[in-house]
């Protein structure tokens, strides 16, 4: 019997306690919107969701050191200059494990950021870091949240955080918080930065946006895959994400993800992604990266698994 190429996967189990050295390197993957329908809308605005995620292989990398003081000091050094330390989801995501512990006092930590995946892109960057940062120090602070404890804390502080903490590729609905772990073939993807930065904000309250996509059932959705409810809308904004998805096409199917501005094609092999990368006009952005159904982050910390 063929094994499909797609399906549900079992939950990756994070390690209970992980003896990480003091400072330790960890990676906050970028992820895809395979597909993204909006089904509906909550009283309170947030849209409900169909969508795929997939990780990818292209991530920031934090450096998380413990000082030896005990102050409750959260450092970050980043060379975002936008986003104020107090207001990063790196720093955010420590603050709120505090404040679940308020009668302990934890060690201080210097955080350092090596930003690479693109701002407001669709590809999840500031998510990714929020769920790298809540995981890491989980374990630095011998705090012993659960992953459930840890993916809610992750959902108030952004609807894309739950699934990077839970690690696996997965079917989201809800707002996205609802995910059932899948596996998905793992192609190369060409991913294209137009130079715009969206706020996804801004998009969900597009009073043209489709809200009434039909709802979809798991298995066909994962055989037939979809669209994106949020590509015309940004298409007829942004000319530089229109420019992008149609030279892209001329290749293979393209879609724009999450409420973009980054757009994609998958390709069996990595040779003919990079080819066509390169034949990419040569003011524009853009990377090739590999789609991974267990994210970088567990298989990084899996190392640090005591035999
Ligand atoms: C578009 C996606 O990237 C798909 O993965 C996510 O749904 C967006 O997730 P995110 O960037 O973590 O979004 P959040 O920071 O939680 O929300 C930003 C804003 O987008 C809108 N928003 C977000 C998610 C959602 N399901 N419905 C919404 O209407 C809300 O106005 C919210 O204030
Ligand atoms: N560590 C961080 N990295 C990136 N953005 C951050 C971070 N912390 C806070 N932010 C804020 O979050 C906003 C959105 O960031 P992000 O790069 O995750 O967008 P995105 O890729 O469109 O995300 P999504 O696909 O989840 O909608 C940024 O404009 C910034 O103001």
């Amino acid at each position: 019997m063929n094994t499909p190429a797609a399906g549900i996967a079992p939950a990756v189990v994070w390690p209970e306690s992980l003896s990480l050295p003091s400072s330790v390197t960890l990676p906050a993957p970028a992820k895809l919107n395979l597909m993204l329908h909006i089904v509906g809308q909550r009283e309170d605005g947030y849209h409900l969701l169909q969508t795929q995620f997939q990780f990818l292989d292209f991530c920031d990398q934090l450096t998380f050191e413990l000082t030896g003081e005990h102050s409750g000091g959260i450092e970050l050094i980043s060379e975002m200059k936008d986003v104020a330390a107090e207001e990063n989801l790196i720093v955010k995501a420590g603050r709120q494990l505090q404040r679940c512990h308020p009668d302990r006092i934890l060690p201080d930590v210097r955080i350092t950021l090596e930003k690479r995946i693109p701002m407001g892109g669709g590809v999840g960057g500031g998510s990714s870091d929020c769920a790298t940062a809540l995981i890491a120090l989980n374990y630095l602070w011998q705090l012993n949240m659960t992953v459930d404890q840890l993916a809610e804390i992750g959902v108030s502080l952004g609807a894309d955080v739950p699934v990077f903490v839970r690690g696996n590729a997965a079917w989201a609905e809800g707002i996205g918080e609802q995910l059932t772990p899948i596996y998905l073939p793992e192609p190369y993807f060409v991913v294209l930065i137009p130079d715009c930065h969206i706020s996804t904000a801004k998009i969900f309250s597009n009073k043209e946006l489709t809200r009434d996509s039909r709802i979809m059932k798991i298995a066909p959705a994962l055989e037939q895959g979809g669209h994106n409810d949020c590509e015309p809308i940004v298409r007829s904004l942004y000319p530089e994400v229109d420019e992008a998805v149609s030279w892209l096409a001329q290749f293979s199917k393209t879609q724009m993800t999450g409420t973009g501005a980054c757009v994609f094609a998958g390709f069996k092999d990595k040779e003919t992604a990079i080819k066509i990368l390169c034949q990419k006009p040569e003011n524009w952005q853009g990377f090739v990266a590999q789609g991974k159904n267990i994210s970088p982050l567990f298989s990084k910390l899996s190392e640090f698994i005591e035999s």
